[in-house]
Order: C-alpha cells, then sequence, then structure tokens
C-alpha cells in the first residue's frame, strides 16, 4: 500500500482577481476551495490513475472535517488524526497578473497526537511506499521526518519526500528512493541560484553522495531533469499548454513518477509519467485526471 503524510493538510481557497490592487476592495472572478496540502495532492492524482493510497496526517476543527469529506468525494481513502483544538489552515493562492499564495500555520499538533501517527508508521510492512510531503507545523521538532524514517529503516519501505531545506536535508541519511526539490530549493540547499542544467546536475548528484537514490528536478514551465541512482540522466522540457493553475503541479509530478515506477519498473518511463502528470495538473484548473496525463504523454 502507498501512504502519503501531510503534517499540515489545508483547504486551497483559490481566487482569480484580474489585475489586483493592494489596499483596494478587490472582487474575484472565479473562486475555488480543494483539499490540500501536498501528500493528499499526491494521494488524489495517485487515485485519478487508478492506484490505491490511504492520505494520514493531522486534520482539525470544521476545516479539517471539510477536507476529509473532500477527499472521501475524490474516491480518497485516508486515515487522518484528529486534533481536538485549533483548525485546519486555509491556504490562499491569488491568481492575477503575478500568482500568490498565503499559507496558514495550522493547528498545534501535541505529543500525545504524534505518538498516534507513530504507531501508525509502525504498521507500515515490507514492500509499502511511505511519501512525506510538505512543510511542518511550526509547534513540532525540526526532526520529525528523521523520527519517522529511523522508525521505518530496518524495514524495506521505498520512501519518497518533498520538502524543503534542513527536513529535506536531514533525511538523506535515510537513503530515499526519490526526492523532488525544484530547481529553486535545490539552489537554496547550496546558498546559490543555479543558472544552467549542468549545475542543477551537478548539485543533484552532490545530493546523491549524501544518500538520496533518485532526484527529480523540477522547473515548472521549462520542464525537469532526473539524476538516476546509477548517474544517468535524464532532461525534458515541459509540454506546452495554457497554464490554468499550477498549485500541486509539483506534487502531480511525484504522483505521476510513482504511478510509472510501480507499473513499468522503469526510471524513464517514471520520468514521461511524471512530467506529464505535473503539466496536465498545471494545465487544469483543478488536480491532472488520467486522460489529461495519457495525453500528454504522447508530447513527451
Ligand atoms: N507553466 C508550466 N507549463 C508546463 N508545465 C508545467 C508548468 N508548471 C509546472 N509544470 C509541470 O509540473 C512540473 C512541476 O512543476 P514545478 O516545478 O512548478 O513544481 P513545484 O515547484 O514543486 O510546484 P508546487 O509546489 O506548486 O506543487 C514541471 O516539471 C512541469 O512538468
Ligand atoms: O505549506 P506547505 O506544506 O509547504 O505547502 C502547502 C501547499 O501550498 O502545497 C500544495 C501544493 O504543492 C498546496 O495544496 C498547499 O496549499
Amino acid at each position: 500500500m502507498i501512504y502519503t503524510v501531510t503534517f499540515n493538510p489545508s483547504l486551497d481557497y483559490i481566487v482569480k482577481v484580474d489585475s489586483f490592487r493592494l489596499g483596494e476592495v478587490n472582487r474575484t472572478r472565479s473562486e475555488k476551495i480543494l483539499p490540500g496540502g501536498k501528500g493528499i495532492n499526491v494521494s488524489i492524482v495517485l487515485k485519478n490513475l487508478g492506484i490505491e493510497s490511504v492520505a494520514m496526517g493531522f486534520i482539525a476543527g470544521f476545516t479539517g472535517n471539510e477536507i476529509q469529506k473532500r477527499l472521501k468525494i475524490f474516491g480518497c481513502e485516508s486515515d487522518f488524526i484528529r486534533i481536538q483544538n485549533g483548525m485546519s489552515r486555509i491556504n490562499v493562492k491569488l491568481k492575477s497578473d503575478e500568482e500568490s499564495e498565503i499559507n496558514g500555520q495550522g493547528p498545534r499538533i501535541g505529543g500525545a497526537d504524534l505518538q498516534k501517527l507513530f504507531d501508525r508508521i509502525d504498521r507500515l510492512r515490507e514492500g509499502d511506499v511511505l511519501v512525506l510531503a510538505g512543510s511542518i507545523p511550526n509547534t513540532l521538532p525540526e526532526d520529525i521526518y528523521e523520527k519517522i524514517l529511523d522508525r521505518i529503516k530496518a524495514k524495506n519501505i521505498l520512501v519518497v519526500v518533498d520538502a524543503t531545506r534542513d527536513l529535506l536535508l536531514n533525511v538523506l541519511k535515510y537513503h530515499p528512493f526519490l526526492i523532488k526539490p525544484n530547481n529553486h530549493e535545490l539552489g537554496e540547499l547550496f546558498g546559490r541560484k543555479l543558472q544552467s542544467d549542468e549545475e542543477i546536475i551537478q548539485c543533484a548528484k552532490e545530493l546523491q553522495t549524501k544518500g538520496a537514490r533518485n532526484i527529480l528536478v523540477s522547473m515548472a514551465g521549462e520542464g525537469a531533469i532526473l539524476v538516476e541512482e546509477s548517474g544517468r540522466t535524464h532532461k525534458s522540457p515541459a509540454p506546452k499548454g495554457v497554464v490554468r493553475n499550477s498549485v500541486g503541479a509539483g506534487d502531480s509530478m511525484v504522483a505521476g513518477f510513482l504511478a510509472g515506477y510501480l507499473a513499468h519498473g522503469d526510471y524513464q518511463e517514471a520520468f514521461r509519467t511524471g512530467i506529464a502528470a505535473g503539466s496536465a495538473s498545471a494545465f487544469s484548473e483543478e488536480l491532472a485526471s488520467k486522460e489529461d496525463i495519457l495525453a500528454l504523454m504522447m508530447q513527451i
């Protein structure tokens, strides 16, 4: 079974405003509420591709109920831990001449709640897949991803991590099967802006020396680069299309990569499916459907 963990799920409030003006009353052209959070997005796209997973993490309050309800409508199984106080966050995604986001803090997660997550993690079995994705609320210890991976290190579990900065760096020693920084996040890890493919590949290989197995570097409209565990590299431009909502494009890419790899055991196929899924989501109002993904795969 595939398990996704989202520490800080959200309702994504996606608003389109023509020529947004700061400090004034703006009226929306369209608005939409979607369940969000990186692991949750991975679960939704996997489901769209016909692959079952269980979405785990913490939810609270009426927003938490809504996240769970909407996931169920999408046909996704979930096993969230319900926190008694506070509420799951609402993340605002403002689409205007430029795209801006305001991501909330989320509820406070206490020690007893965390222990419930550890208990669920301890039930994972050989052959399972674990996706850890997204930021952690600031009430949690910075080494929480490490603590989780430490609990499963003796089991043969395929681990995918989509996180930034120290959260990502500190888990490399557990040899995650896949990490997916975007080019800016990769640069951030090395304290510089990466200008060329060569620099990106060099930094990705540096992360391999620290333990990562496969590194998928997404570059939005520029496509992606994959550095396989063998050291072989692949690069592909993104398919062309009209961008409607790129929220979750990276998570869709992770889902597509996993789906492709699990179906074919082949990195090139995983890479193609990943790019198609990322771009199909960017070209859709919601996350990518299977039909859209298959159609884009023809172009890659
Ligand atoms: N403007 C675009 N045009 C075509 N494809 C895109 C575009 N933006 C994203 N994609 C596709 O989605 C993939 C992932 O996008 P991106 O690099 O923006 O991920 P990300 O930064 O992790 O995104 P997010 O945090 O919003 O999920 C890209 O590699 C590409 O295949
Ligand atoms: O605050 P985090 O956890 O870094 O990111 C949360 C988030 O921006 O990521 C998803 C897109 O990748 C959205 O659904 C969600 O709102």
